[in-house]
């Protein structure tokens, strides 16, 4: 296997997004933005580095990412000294892209001497013109149309932008000026056979793939294995989410990411250097469902997490 663990090692191996796409479509009540301060906190104490916050988008379209201008002025600091740490939040169009600049505008002008909130959008597109019109509200080349302008005007102003393409085939986003795009399987149909065919024919492109990721849905159990078989092609970059948190509100029935934990045991195991802390991991996907009442998708989290509690019910 053609591990490449010097690229591998590096700890932006793990897109974490349960703080946006692990909790954008649970329903109401909105999950406090005190939880989502400490879920990412603890995030960040688990050695992850590259966390997505939350979304700027219509809060009538997603309520539970209507806090994200309250969020951001509460969490971490983003450390000067772990240049690494980002917290890209989503920015669909100009709009989203304007309330953020006012938010850091207005943080600014309370406290000059008070950094950046943050340092990384992410724009999105379709693949599909039915997801396009359900996601965006407009078709694929409406949204593609409009991207230019907003990423030029991020990238001036300093973000990183980063690139979602849901329902994959295609990434004209990396030409625009995406550091990097994640291929999202937003339906979770994908096995190890398609992304290793679609990941072949991106090879064949000469598309670079080092600066793509996989954004696997698991809803049919498929997502794992999905990531192993790319690793020895060359996968580097994975989006997950805390105890398998998420789904879009525009793809019925879609179910959570793949659980950070499980892909985090799995790398792991084969060798492969994270840079996060599994216990961490596992405790805070334990301490989240527990939160907000819901089931940790993560069976690693479960299965670590039973074994935590005996060992801490034994001292
Ligand atoms: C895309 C939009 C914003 C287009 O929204 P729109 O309604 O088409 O926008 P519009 O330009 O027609 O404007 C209509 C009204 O919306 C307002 N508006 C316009 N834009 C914004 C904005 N950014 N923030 C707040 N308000 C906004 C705008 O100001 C106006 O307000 P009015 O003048 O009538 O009072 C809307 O359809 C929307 O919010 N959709 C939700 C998108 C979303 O968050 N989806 C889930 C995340 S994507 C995902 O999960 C997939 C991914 C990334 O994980 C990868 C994968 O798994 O595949």
């Amino acid at each position: 296997m053609n591990r490449s663990m010097s690229t591998l090692a590096r700890s932006s191996l793990i897109v974490e997004v349960s703080a946006r796409d692990g909790l954008q479509n649970l329903k109401p009540p909105a999950v406090p933005t005190a939880v989502k301060k400490e879920l990412v906190e603890r995030l960040l104490d688990t050695g992850l580095k590259v966390i997505e916050v939350g979304s700027f988008v219509r809060p009538d379209r997603v309520p539970q990412m209507a806090d994200t201008p309250t969020l951001l002025p509460g969490l971490p600091s983003l450390r000067s000294e772990d240049p690494e740490v980002h917290y890209p939040v989503l920015v669909p169009n100009m709009r989203g892209l304007q309330s953020l600049l006012e938010l850091e505008a207005a943080s600014k002008a309370s406290d000059p001497n008070v950094g950046p909130l943050t340092n990384e959008i992410a724009v999105f597109v379709s693949a599909t013109e039915p997801f396009s019109k359900a996601n965006n509200n407009a078709s694929v080349d409406k949204v593609l149309s409009g991207l230019p302008a907003v990423i030029d005007k991020a990238l001036e102003r300093g973000y990183r932008v980063r690139g979602y393409v849901s329902c994959v085939m295609t990434d004209p986003l990396l030409d625009m000026g995406c550091y990097e795009v994640s291929l999202g399987d937003t339906t979770g149909e994908g096995n190890p056979e398609a992304w290793k065919t679609l990941w072949e024919a991106l090879l064949k492109e000469d598309i670079p793939t080092s600066r793509l990721a996989a954004h696997c849905h698991d809803t049919f159990s498929m997502a794992l294995p999905s990531i192993l078989a790319l690793l020895p092609l060359g996968l580097r970059i994975v989006d997950s989410s805390l105890a398998g948190l998420g789904g879009c509100p525009y793809s019925p029935g879609a179910t959570g990411n793949v659980a950070t934990e499980d892909v985090v045991y799995a790398l792991h195991k084969l060798g492969y250097n994270t840079g996060v802390d599994l216990e961490k991991l596992v405790k805070s996907g334990n301490w989240l469902t527990k939160t907000i009442g819901i089931s940790n998708e993560s069976k690693v989290g479960r299965a670590i997490g039973a074994r935590l509690a005996l060992k801490e019910k034994a001292k």
